[in-house]
């Protein structure tokens, strides 16, 4: 029997209101079902804003270094459970037990970096202009937050937006993707045992055109921290304009590591099948381009088709295993289709190109690891995200097209470059149009105590990771004190001849 879970609303596990569910399987083998979650609509949001907002009168009261105590707790406990929590989340959605691993690691981190924050906070005091009055910056909570998470880091992300967001004093309604529940409902259960109040976080599973544009679209939703597509990411920009409320949109990537003639090419070779291969091609700063100079451009080929070839595709259950399935059915379509477009448009596909069959791959969601040379920088597979194992080569004649070719993209999240060159690598740093760049490292692996976000139309501005996420979840108010006991006139009693 399938296990059943709940939402948690107002600190009790409840099913959705309508009582309808739907069911989780396991991408790697369709038979395993992980559970039947709650298919909750408009009605549960609607609870579960009422209940996040009655709670933050009391939460936002709380001395941050509190607040933070339970941050820590809950940090704690995903340590304890760091296995158990991984292997779940490679059943529920793929990846291989090093990169769930990390992805459990990653929340951890995340956990003690914020409740670090609880007691600093720091905003600013700074001098008057008048005799007799202070001045300062301080930073209060906002409010409702609404949290929506995308599937491929089901605990990193969410605990990127909802610890700081509780350190800061607000409370939430977490909509996580309907591919990964079960790694949701496991956080919740953690924060709750750490000892969050009723009301404080709140669950609420389902469909993102349900539950999610609900949480957006809510009046008495003060914030919305979104990583996801850019396509959803647009929508919700526009449906959170009529509210004006806060906005921060995490999106889509089409990320490029350059490889120079001056290169380290083996250490370059393990980065961008680090970067292209890890969780399948599934991440937002995955490798999709790889712009090599024509000085190396053969040799460089070579070794990677090599190494590619060897790659083990199955489940991430199993310890060997070194890349595991694609997340879901419309996925692995869309993958494949946009391998026909690549075909269609003149790019040589040197390997891969399909999807695999046979033995366990017959119950499961996997694609062979891809490469197409010749790629264009205009073609459409050069241009859109695949978020797939798909890698797209483009030669270039120097470090200038290098750069150019890079940022010819609507995105602009992560970026790599190798080159012993350190001129060229301060160049790159200056003229590369992302979010990240790595030198001489892969486009994948982002510390949590770091901004983390991109530029163009992968984000809004904001940052997650680091304290600037603190710039998102916290109000400023300027504060005035006047100690002289008289009206004192700024700008007119300042400069009073
Ligand atoms: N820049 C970044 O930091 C990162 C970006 N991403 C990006 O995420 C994408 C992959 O994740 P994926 O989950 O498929 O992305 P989606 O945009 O499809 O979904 C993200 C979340 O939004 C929800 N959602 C979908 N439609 C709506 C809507 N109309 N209103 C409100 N919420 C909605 C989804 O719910 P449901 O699951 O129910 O559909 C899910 O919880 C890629 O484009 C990737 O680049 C991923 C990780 C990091
Ligand atoms: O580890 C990283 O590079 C960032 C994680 C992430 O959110 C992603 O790549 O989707």
């Amino acid at each position: 029997m399938a296990e059943v879970f709940k939402n948690y609303i107002n600190g009790k596990w409840v099913d959705a209101k309508s009582g309808k569910t739907f069911e989780n399987r396991n991408p790697a083998n369709w038979d395993d079902i992980i559970g039947i979650f709650p298919k909750s609509g408009p009605e549960d949001v609607e609870e579960a804003v009422k209940a996040a907002r009655k709670a933050y009168q009391s939460w936002r009261l709380v001395p941050p270094p509190k607040r933070a105590d339970i941050i820590k707790k809950a940090a704690d406990l995903l340590v304890q459970r760091k296995e158990e929590i991984a292997r779940e989340m490679t059943r529920e959605m793929g990846k291989i037990l090093l990169e769930t691993r990390g992805d459990v690691q990653e929340g951890i981190d995340t956990g003690y970096y914020a409740a670090g924050e609880g007691r600093r906070l720091f905003s600013y005091t700074t001098t008057s202009e008048l005799p007799n009055k202070f001045a300062m910056a301080i930073r209060l909570p906002v409010g409702v937050a609404g949290v929506i998470t995308p599937w491929n880091f089901p605990m990193a992300i969410p605990t990127w937006k909802i610890f700081p967001a509780l350190v800061a004093g607000n409370t939430v309604v977490f909509k996580p993707a309907s591919d990964t529940p079960k790694t949701a409902t496991t956080l919740v259960q953690i924060l709750e045992e750490a000892g969050v109040p009723e009301g404080v976080v709140n669950l609420v599973h389902g469909g993102g055109n349900e539950v999610g544009m609900a949480i957006v679209r809510h009046p008495d939703v003060d914030l919305i921290s979104f990583t996801g597509s850019t396509a959803v990411g647009k929508v919700i920009s526009r449906e959170a304009a009529d509210t004006l409320k806060r906005v921060s949109l995490e999106m889509g990537g089409k990320n490029a590591q350059i490889v120079l003639e001056d290169a380290n090419l083996e250490l370059a070779l393990d980065g961008v099948l680090w970067g292209a291969f890890g969780t399948a091609g599934q991440r937002c700063t995955a490798t999709s381009r790889l712009i090599l100079h024509e000085v190396i451009y053969d040799q460089f080929i070579e070794m990677l088709v090599e190494r590619v070839k060897k790659l083990k595709v199955g489940n991430g259950l199993d310890e060997s295993t070194e890349m595991g399935p694609i997340i879901n059915e419309a996925q692995l379509n869309k993958i494949h289709q946009y391998v026909e477009i690549g075909k269609q448009e003149g790019a040589k596909l040197l390997i891969g190109g399909y999807r695999l069959t046979g033995g366990e791959y017959d119950k499961g969601w996997f694609y062979a690891p891809t490469i197409f040379v010749d790629v264009h920088p205009k073609m459409r597979i050069a241009q859109e995200e695949i978020f797939g194992p798909v890698l797209c080569v483009i030669k270039v004649k120097s470090f200038e097209e290098a750069i150019e070719v890079l940022n010819d993209t609507v995105y602009g999240l992560s970026s790599s470059i190798y080159t012993r060159d350190v001129n060229k690598a301060f160049k790159a740093i200056r003229d590369i149009q992302a979010g990240i760049t790595y030198i001489n490292a892969p486009t994948i692996g982002a510390e949590t105590h770091l901004p983390f976000g991109g530029v163009k139309q992968t984000g809004n501005g904001h940052r997650e990771g680091g304290w600037t996420v603190f710039d998102f979840f916290t109000e400023i108010k300027t504060v005035y004190v006047d100690y002289s006991d008289k009206l004192q006139r700024a700008q007119i009693d300042t400069y009073k001849e």
